[in-house]
């Protein structure tokens, strides 16, 4: 093997560097003494463990393994054995083996996998405590259960609990919870998995209140948590474990680690200065995975800027009327809701193909038509998942003693969403659209409320916004351009989407 050494490494380095790496050590010649106690040079060649190893030799090994007494130039264990020591020439040269299938036949499986990463090894959970009320007739999702696999690897803790629901229900369980510091204010990240898909879906639960919650002094509201999360998963589950996975209450750091009680044992008690009719019911959004839009920052869609919009939009602090006993007060309550987000890429189609999409559309096909070319449906998501995951956070119940509002408002200009919701029996209180940002400043720049060009500060629905770049992501701004507008016209006009048009003419703000 020859060596390109970089300046940084001397003729004695990189001559070492070349015996221990190369084809055959045992030919080496003396070498300088090497003084310094910890050389990052030898260690990470002798890490390297071998003449030919690099990242993709994981699943190579040395035959027989290098350790056993038979091979030739081991280690000779029999004389601390008391065995007869094996004679030289009975000892086996040492082979380099693969045990990776050949390149071929790995790249053949590769191409008989699934286009779109859809399940294909499913696990249904047992069920949960996360038990609608009501079982009502559900749209079909992208996966049917009749398609479902068995059980099979790693599975989770919830194999633990006892099947009590007919197999066909959605369970979901969130796995793990933690704080994420936003721009627009802290919010409570949840995993979930469920026994309908093999994805990761999320719940993205803003709750700020939650942060300073301790068990003597009541919050305004019940807190939004996970019934799953806070169950207690097994007997020896430790109260370190339960923190770890998100189980706690109030904000975790080096001096405060409390462990959260299962919510069905929690007492529902709210401030008193609150008057619960007034409460509006909590903001959510059914968020579909965008990689393009919101990682990327792509301006074909408004994917990126939804989701950030929803968060901030969540994320604002609620005002409530006075009370006839505080007749002068206005009382201030933290913005509460959450974001469900599905791993629904490309409405259900899977990136791939929504890829391939683009190049359909940058030839003059719309978003729908583009689907339909590709043998898909314009729309191809299922909504039961993300009614399941409300359930276990306690979102979306009809008024009850135990509830504090009925229903939840959701953020979405998509009938399907409504429509879908209600039929898992998620009670949708009202529909609060979003507009595009784009369309707002347009709607500003006409109205003469704000100038051509913009400064670095913009209103959107009433409220100063500043300007960040990375338009579509988290914290980011308007997106706009012709691309974008065809994609919103597209939702507008054929898939029903219930957002007013835009005039197409209105200047953009830059
Ligand atoms: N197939 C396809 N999917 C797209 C395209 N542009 C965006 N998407 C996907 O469309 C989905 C957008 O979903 P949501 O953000 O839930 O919103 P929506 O269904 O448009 O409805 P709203 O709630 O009104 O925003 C995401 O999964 C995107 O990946 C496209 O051109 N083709």
């Amino acid at each position: 093997m020859t060596l390109i050494h970089p300046p940084q490494l001397s003729q004695s380095d990189a001559d070492l560097l070349n015996v221990l790496t190369g084809p055959n050590p045992r030919n080496a010649k003396s070498f300088a003494r090497r003084d310094a106690a910890l050389d990052p040079l030898l260690i990470a060649a002798a890490a390297a463990s071998g003449p030919h190893v690099t990242r993709n030799h994981y699943h190579h090994d040395f035959f027989p393994g290098v350790m056993m007494p038979q091979v030739e130039g081991a280690i000779d264990w029999s004389k601390f054995t008391g065995e007869d020591s094996l004679t030289k020439s009975s000892r086996q040269k040492l082979a380099y083996v693969s045990r990776q299938a050949p390149r071929k036949q790995r790249l053949g499986l590769l191409d008989e996998a699934k286009e779109n990463d859809q399940p294909d090894d499913i696990q249904p959970f047992k069920p949960s405590e996360n038990v609608p009320s009501l079982q009502r007739k559900r749209r079909s999702s992208n996966v049917s259960i009749t398609d479902r696999k068995p059980q099979s690897t790693a599975q989770s803790v919830a194999e633990a609990l006892p099947a009590q629901l007919p197999s066909d229900l959605v369970q979901v369980r969130c796995m793990a919870r933690t704080r994420i510091p936003t721009p627009h204010g802290p919010i409570f990240l949840h995993l979930y998995h469920n026994n309908r898909d093999n994805k990761e879906h999320l719940a993205i639960v803003v709750d700020p209140a939650q942060l300073s919650e301790s068990s003597d002094s009541p919050l305004p509201l019940p807190p939004i948590r996970s019934k799953s999360l806070d169950a207690v998963w097994s007997d020896n589950e430790t109260a370190m474990d339960r923190i770890i996975r998100g189980a706690y209450v109030g904000k975790l750091s080096p001096t405060s680690q409390l462990p959260s009680i299962p919510v069905t044992q929690v007492p529902s008690t709210t401030s008193p200065t609150i008057n619960r009719s007034e409460v509006p019911p909590p903001l959510i959004r059914i968020h579909s995975e965008c990689f393009t839009g919101e990682t990327v920052g792509s301006m074909r869609c408004d994917c990126g800027e939804q989701l950030d919009e929803a968060i901030r939009q969540i994320s604002q602090p609620i005002t409530l009327p006075p009370t006839p006993e505080h007749p002068q007060e206005f009382t201030t309550i933290p913005g509460r809701g959450a974001v469900i987000y599905l791993r629904q890429e490309g409405r259900g189609i899977g990136l791939l193909s929504k890829i391939r999409a683009y190049n359909l559309q940058d030839m003059g096909h719309d978003t729908v038509t583009a689907n339909l070319m590709l043998g898909h449906k314009a729309d191809e998501r299922g909504y039961e998942i993300a009614a399941a995951i409300l359930r276990d956070l306690g979102l979306g119940a009809e008024s009850s003693p135990n509830t504090v509002t009925s229903g939840v408002r959701v953020l979405t200009n998509n009938p399907d969403k409504v429509q879908a919701l209600e039929q898992e029996g998620i009670h949708v209180a009202s529909r609060v659209p979003m507009i595009p940002r784009s369309w707002q400043q347009r709607q500003a720049v006409a109205d003469g409320k704000i100038l051509e060009g913009g400064d670095a500060h913009i209103k959107i629905a009433g409220e100063e916004v500043q300007k960040i770049s990375g338009a579509t992501l988290i914290g980011g701004n308007a997106v706009h351009g012709e691309d974008l507008d065809k994609y919103l016209r597209t939702k507008v006009l054929r898939m029903g989407h219930m957002l007013p048009l835009w005039m197409e003419e209105a200047p953009f703000v830059h």
